[in-house]
Parts: structure tokens; C-alpha cells; sequence
């Protein structure tokens, strides 16, 4: 059986096909030969990129240029008079060069792009629906104050609706925060659903949340009125619940629950507490009011103590792991934060487009689909969408050989846990093999005990989980690092991105904390980064060079700022103290600079909008990425320092994903939220006020028709371009006054340091 269709790109392709990367065999060979067969009712195509031809060409050029760059660096290195001139001269080539490896590590993502597409539809022409897989869904929540429970319950019934053999759907809700909340919610969902689920099939239902559901354009029916009733009700019972922070006596319906609720006594600490499993539906016995079997919903907030790290997500992931293989074992294993939601019921269809096939089974150990964000700004002004790591590169990486992992929106094959393609590592009881076959139904006493056992906090001990098998352990970025070793392994991986997103999620949308969650990010990606798993040492070996450059952009990522908190601040204190340390005008190397800009900036709008971006968007996304150089970058590699001396320990920062009305009110608008006193604002601010001081004594020179000029205009553009950029904090600092503006401390503390950092760099400068 051949499901596969290969539509390529005319002419460039058959040269492509030749110069790609092995990792692509499988798909060419298989879909060359038997794409013919099955013609009629193909399940998926792939297309290389037009844009391709263009981006190896170009890079060719720029490549030339580079090396001329680096070539004048050297010139104006090894020729520089002063020990200040050296200096200087050092500092701008090492941020060059790391703009250049930044670069190359970019290029490896434009060389094979590809796009998929799914055909769902020709999905029963070519296999029976009893013989679809079985799926288990892993939903995380670790917090019900920074994640509602209402939120986190919307997330488990848009998957429990899917579209799918309701036999052969389970959803495993991992709660770290260990609260009777949580459970609470989930029970009053477990409820609703019965009444929901059959609701969202006979109406055809787009958004199975239902929290999306009714605040879209529904139209309004007896039905839906009686069903929107039905939620609020609910909504309102998990609220005031939560409100109390305990669950009142009237709100436990029978002495089962009590018995469920009596798990949290006196000593049940988040820290410290008994696992608690609950099966909240169970497929072989609860039915819907329509008659229909329901998926299984089970509660699980694992065993923890205070003796034993508990390695936040991914240790959350394991214990999911473990207990659905001993209850379901699941074949497809979904992956979903709690701040996703399904927003298409038939995505499990387009996953089936790939893993029916045996042969993909065998060979790829995940399908990515790229993270959506509902309730983004029109122009969004915090680049929550990380286009570039969320849809365009990926299609870079998938070509190459598969997408990295994005911790959310995934489907994993479960054999991918454990063990390389040809490397099964056997775990160490037969019955979380993922071939083991589950024989019992999952309410009974054996199967119970055995989840208990494996979500024991001590289980993990000495067992290979983390390491060898199971989502990985050692890094704050757990998804990246699975994602990368299973490349390292020998596995492949999907990128899925269809027209209609297939899950929608919330972003952070308060500067802090979106600054804060990518500070997380930056210790751990430098936790894969310096580790012996070094892509540029260990992946090269097991992936070959242009995967490990393109991980090296992800594992790197806090580098920029070296060249970003270069050019914010060397150039403008130069200019001010009128020292040239650019090319003049008259001079043909003064054409590179305009050239590297431009073409670097100009490639990366391309991409952006061939992403659908919008102008606004980009800019806006540039901007952010000058300010994360300046504040989670080199905050987050400081804190990663420390951690490396031992002098502090680092924990998994929950992501907050409540936010005031007047902060989102500000965010509706467009305008930057500082609002706190945060040290990551200082570094800032800092920087835009050197930009704008010196841009202003260029200016004066300039009007005054100082000679000098002719050697400074590179100095004056960029010290330009960065008042451009720090264009909301002047506003932030003078003249706002509500509660996001600039605090006044922040602003001080800016002011003052730069008032120092000036007079060192004249003392400097001056010698
Ligand atoms: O000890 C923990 C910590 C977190 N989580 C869950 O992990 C998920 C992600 O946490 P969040 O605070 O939302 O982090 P983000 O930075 O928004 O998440 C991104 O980055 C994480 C890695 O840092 C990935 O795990 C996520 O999938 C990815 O979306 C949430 O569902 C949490 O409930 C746990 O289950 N246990
Ligand atoms: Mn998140």
C-alpha cells in the first residue's frame, strides 16, 4: 500500500533531488516508484519551496560578502594603532562573527524547505475506520492560580471531541499542582461532557472547547441555549469553588466523591502527597445521552516528595507515559500543553494520513504542528507568534530530515520512546513495552496498581527514564532536547501545518512575563548548548552538519546578544565621543555594511510574509528581538552561569496565564505594558538613551557641518535605527501615566548608569 504522492516543484527539483540530504530518501524512493498506484486517492503530498533556488544562490553572494567583511576586520585589526582601537576593533569583529555563524546556522533552513499536505478526506477510500489506531492525549497543568482549571478543562474536551473512535480515544490529564481543584473541574467536566460531546457531533462543531465555542458567531437555538446554560452552570460551580479555595460539603454529590475528596488530608502538601489516580470516564462503560461510548478521562497528579527532583514537565510526561501504558498503550501519544486547544475536530484524520502507513510508523517518531495564538494584537507588538520558529523554519528543518519538538500540538509514535528506529531499548517491566497488549479494562484492580506503582515519585530510580527512554531529562527546554535526541537516535519528523490551524493557544501578554518564560528558555537551550550533547559535538556526528547548525540556532539563541548589546550601545558611545569605527562613505568597504543590512533584513521580511505576516508584524517582531538581546538574553545566560558555578539552582517558572482587564486592555491597544521593576528593564533603558543622546549630538554636528560627518553616518543610522526601535519606552519613561508606564526607579537607575557608562567611554575614548 502506497499512500504517499509526490508533487515537486518543476526543473529545480530533479537537481534537488539529487543534492538533498539522505534523511529525505525514504519519502523520494517509496513515493517515486508507488505514487502511481494509489494515484487516485493520495493521503499527503510534498512540495519543495519555489522560493529555494533563489535562497542557495543568495547565500552564495552573501557568503562572498561575509568574507569580505571578515577580510577588512582583519585589516583594521592587525593595523590598529592604540590598545583602545584594538579593543574596539576586537569587540565589533567577535559580534560580526557571531552575526555570521548566526547566519550560516539560518542558511541550513533555506536550503530544503518543504510544505506538506494532508488529503483526510480520501481517508476511507483506502482504509476501514475500525482499523484506525488507538490514541492517548497527555494534557499538562502544573498551577491552578497561574492556569484556571476552567481553562485547562476546555483544553481536555476540545480533544475529547474529536472526530474518532471514541473507544480508542483517551485523555490523561497530568495535574503537578495537586489540587482537589483541578479534580473537582474535571469531575464537573466529566459530567458535562456526556452532554457536550453529543452535542458538538450533531451539530457539527468546528471548536470543541466550549469556553471558544460560545464566544464565537454560534447560531443561537433551544439547543444551544440549553447546553450554554449547562456550562455556565458548571462554569460557575468550578469558579466559586475556586474562589473559596475548598470544596464545600453541598458541592459533593455522593460518598464516592467524599472518598475521592478525603485523598487530600491535612499532610497533602504540593510538594508532598500520595499519587492521586482518577478515572473520571472510562470508554467501556460510561455513555454520553446519546447512547455513545465516551474516550477515557483519567486524573493523575503524581506521587511527590520532597527527597526527589521531580524534573517538572518531562517528569510529568514520563508518569503519563508509564500509567497509559499500563491502562491503554496507545500506539499515538498527543502532546498538549494546557494553554492549547483542538480548534479541528478531524486533526487525528490528517495524522492518520501519515502514521496508516507502516513504513512512516517505523521512521518518524513525531508529527509537529506549528503553535496558533487566539488573542493576539492586530499587529502583534510582543512577536508572541514566533513565526520564524513556529512556521517558517520548521519547513526548513522537515526537509532536512524533521522538525524540532515544540512541547505542545505533537504527535508522537510511542515507540519513539524508547530507543532509535533500530535500537529498541526494552523497559524494565514487560508491561510498559509499547507493543504489550492491555488486556484488562482499566478500572481494574491489577491495572490500578500497577499505575500507582509506576507514577511512585522513586520509580524512576535506577531505570533509564529521561535518559535513555521517555521525554528527557537535564534541561529546562525539555521538548527541544527530546525532540533533538531523537534525531540523534536515527528519527525523523513531520511538520504539519494546515490551512486551519488544527490547535489554537495563549500566548503571555504582559512584557514581563513573555521576557521572564523566554529567560526560562535561554537556560535551558544553553543546558543542550554546553552540554556533551552539543549539537556542533555530538549531533554533528549522529545528524550530519546541517541539522546541528539549524539546532545550533535554537541551542544558541541567547548569543545574539553579544552582537545586539554591541550595537546598541559601542557605536552611539563612539559617535557621541566622535570617534569613527565604520568605513566612511568615500570608502568601497563602507558599501558592505548597507549590503549585509539590507539583505539580511530584506531575506527576513521576505520569509516573514511569505508566512503571512504583515509589515507591522515584522517590524514588530525585529524589534523584540533587539529587546530580547538586551534583557532575557543576557539576564537568562547570567543566571545560566551561575547555575554552572553552583551558586544557584533553577526551577521551571510557570508561564502566568491570567491577566488583569486593564493590562489586557493595553495590550488590545497596542501599547507596551512595563509596569513592574523588573532589572531586565534597566539594561533597556539604558540602551535607549544612548541611542537617543547620541543621535541627537550627531544630529548637532551635523547641522553645525562638522567635517567629521562623512565617517560617522554608519554610526548615526544605527544609533537612529535604535531611537526608532525604543520608540514605546520614551513614552513608557515621560509621558504615560497609567500603570504600565516606565517606573519611575527603573527610569532613575537607567538614567544613572548611562550618566556613568558615558563618562567611562569618553575617559576611554579620550586616551
Ligand atoms: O513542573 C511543571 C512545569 C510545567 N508543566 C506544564 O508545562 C506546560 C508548559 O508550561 P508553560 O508555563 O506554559 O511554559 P511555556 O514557556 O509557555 O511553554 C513552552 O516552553 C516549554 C519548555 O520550557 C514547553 O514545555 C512548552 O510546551 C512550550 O509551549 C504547561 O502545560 C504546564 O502546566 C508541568 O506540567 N509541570
Ligand atoms: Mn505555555
Amino acid at each position: 500500500m502506497c499512500l504517499l504522492h509526490i508533487k515537486r516543484a518543476p526543473i529545480i527539483s530533479l537537481f534537488l533531488l539529487r543534492i538533498q540530504p539522505e534523511n529525505m530518501e525514504g519519502l523520494r524512493s517509496k513515493g517515486c516508484t508507488t505514487a502511481e498506484t494509489t494515484h487516485t486517492h493520495p493521503l499527503r503530498s510534498v512540495q519543495l519551496l519555489p522560493i529555494v533556488p533563489f535562497n542557495r544562490v543568495f547565500a552564495l553572494v552573501y557568503l562572498c560578502a561575509l568574507l569580505a567583511l571578515f577580510y577588512h576586520h582583519l585589516q583594521r585589526l592587525l593595523s590598529s594603532i592604540t590598545l583602545v582601537s584594538f579593543f574596539i576593533n576586537l569587540i565589533l569583529f567577535i559580534s560580526d562573527l557571531v552575526l555570521a555563524f548566526m547566519w550560516s546556522t539560518a542558511q541550513a533552513a533555506r536550503l530544503y524547505p518543504i510544505q506538506r499536505e494532508e488529503f483526510p478526506e480520501n481517508l476511507d477510500k483506502v482504509v476501514k475506520r475500525s482499523d484506525y489506531p488507538a490514541v492517548d492525549v497527555f494534557i499538562c497543568t502544573a498551577d491552578p492560580t497561574k492556569e484556571p482549571p476552567m481553562s485547562v478543562v476546555n483544553t481536555a474536551l476540545s480533544v475529547m471531541g474529536y472526530d474518532y473512535l471514541t473507544e480508542k480515544l483517551s485523555v490523561y490529564v497530568s495535574d503537578d499542582g495537586g489540587s482537589a481543584l483541578t479534580l473537582f473541574a474535571f469531575m464537573e467536566a466529566a459530567k458535562f461532557a456526556e452532554h457536550w460531546l453529543p452535542f458538538c457531533r450533531r451539530n457539527n462543531v468546528m471548536r470543541r472547547s466550549p469556553e471558544s465555542y460560545f464566544e464565537s458567531n454560534y447560531s443561537s437555538s433551544s439547543e444551544t441555549v440549553e447546553i450554554k446554560m449547562m456550562y455556565e452552570s458548571m462554569k460557575a460551580r468550578v469558579e466559586h469553588v475556586m474562589e473559596k479555595g475548598a470544596i464545600e460539603d453541598e458541592y459533593i454529590t455522593s460518598d464516592e466523591e467524599h472518598k475521592i475528596f478525603n485523598q487530600w488530608t491535612h499532610k497533602f502538601t504540593i510538594q508532598n502527597h500520595p499519587n492521586v489516580i482518577q478515572i473520571l470516564i472510562a470508554n467501556n462503560k460510561n455513555k454520553d445521552v446519546s447512547g455513545h461510548f465516551m474516550p477515557n478521562l483519567i486524573y493523575i497528579s503524581r506521587e511527590k516528595s520532597t527527597s526527589e527532583h521531580h524534573r517538572f514537565k518531562a517528569g510529568a510526561l514520563n508518569v503519563l507515559l508509564r500509567v497509559s501504558a499500563v491502562m491503554t498503550n496507545a500506539s499515538v501519544i498527543l502532546t498538549l500543553d494546557c494553554d492549547m486547544q483542538s480548534n479541528d475536530p478531524h486533526t487525528l484524520k490528517r495524522v492518520l494520513c501519515y502514521y496508516l502507513d507502516p513504513e512512516i510508523y517505523a521512521k518518524y517518531s513525531y508529527i509537529q504542528f506549528p503553535q496558533h495564538f487566539q488573542g493576539i494584537n492586530k499587529n502583534d507588538i510582543y512577536a508572541c507568534q514566533f513565526k520564524r520558529a513556529f512556521e517558517i523554519q520548521p519547513m526548513g528543518f522537515d526537509g532536512l530530515g524533521g522538525v524540532d519538538y515544540f512541547g505542545t500540538n505533537c504527535f508522537f509514535s510511542r515507540r519513539a520512546f524508547f530507543g532509535g528506529p533500530s535500537n529498541f531499548v526494552c523497559p524494565e517491566i514487560p508491561g510498559l513495552s509499547p507493543s504489550h497488549e492491555v488486556d484488562k479494562p482499566i478500572q481494574s484492580s491489577e491495572v490500578l496498581a500497577l499505575a500507582h506503582h509506576v507514577a511512585d515519585c522513586n520509580y524512576e530510580k535506577q531505570t533509564t527514564w529521561g535518559f535513555k527512554m521517555g521525554f528527557r531529562y537535564g534541561s529546562l527546554v525539555e521538548d527541544l532536547f527530546t525532540g533533538y535526541q531523537m534525531h540523534c537516535e536515527g528519527w525523523r519528523s513531520i511538520f504539519c501545518n494546515p490551512n486551519r490551524p488544527s490547535f489554537l493557544g495563549h500566548a503571555p501578554i504582559s512584557l514581563v512575563d513573555l521576557l521572564n518564560q523566554q529567560k526560562r528558555w535561554v537556560i535551558g537551550v544553553f543546558e543542550v548548548g554546553f552540554s556533551k550533547y552539543s549539537p556542533l559535538i555530538y549531533g554533528i556526528k549522529h545528524m550530519g552538519l546541517l541539522m546541528s547548525l539549524l539546532y545550533s540556532q535554537y541551542v544558541f539563541w541567547p548569543i545574539w546578544s553579544i552582537p545586539i548589546s554591541t550595537y546598541a550601545f559601542l557605536p552611539q558611545l563612539a559617535l557621541i565621543n566622535q570617534v569613527r569605527i565604520f568605513p566612511k562613505v568615500s570608502e568601497p568597504w563602507f558599501l558592505l555594511y548597507p549590503f549585509l543590512f539590507l539583505g539580511a533584513y530584506g531575506q527576513d521580511y521576505f520569509d516573514f510574509v511569505s508566512a503571512k505576516g504583515t509589515f507591522q508584524m515584522w517590524w514588530n517582531d525585529q524589534r523584540i528581538w533587539t529587546i530580547r538581546g538586551l534583557t532575557c538574553f543576557l539576564f537568562g545566560s547570567f543566571e545560566f552561569l551561575l547555575k554552572s558555578f553552583g551558586i544557584s539552582t533553577l526551577g521551571f517558572s510557570l508561564t502566568s496565564k491570567v491577566v488583569d482587564d486593564e493590562q489586557s486592555k493595553r495590550y488590545e491597544q497596542g501599547i507596551f505594558d512595563f509596569g513592574v521593576s523588573s532589572p531586565m528593564f534597566v539594561t533597556l533603558t539604558m540602551a535607549a538613551m544612548i541611542n537617543l543622546v547620541a543621535l541627537i549630538l550627531g544630529l548637532g554636528q551635523f547641522l553645525k557641518g562638522s567635517d567629521s560627518l562623512e565617517g560617522l553616518v554608519i554610526q548615526m543610522f544605527i544609533a537612529g535605527f535604535g531611537v526608532v526601535n525604543c520608540w514605546p519606552i520614551y513614552g513608557a519613561m515621560v509621558f504615560r501615566i497609567d500603570k504600565g508606564k516606565l517606573p519611575v526607579k527603573i527610569t532613575l537607575t537607567a538614567a544613572f548608569l548611562t550618566w556613568a557608562l558615558y563618562i567611562v567611554a569618553s575617559f576611554i575614548f579620550s586616551n
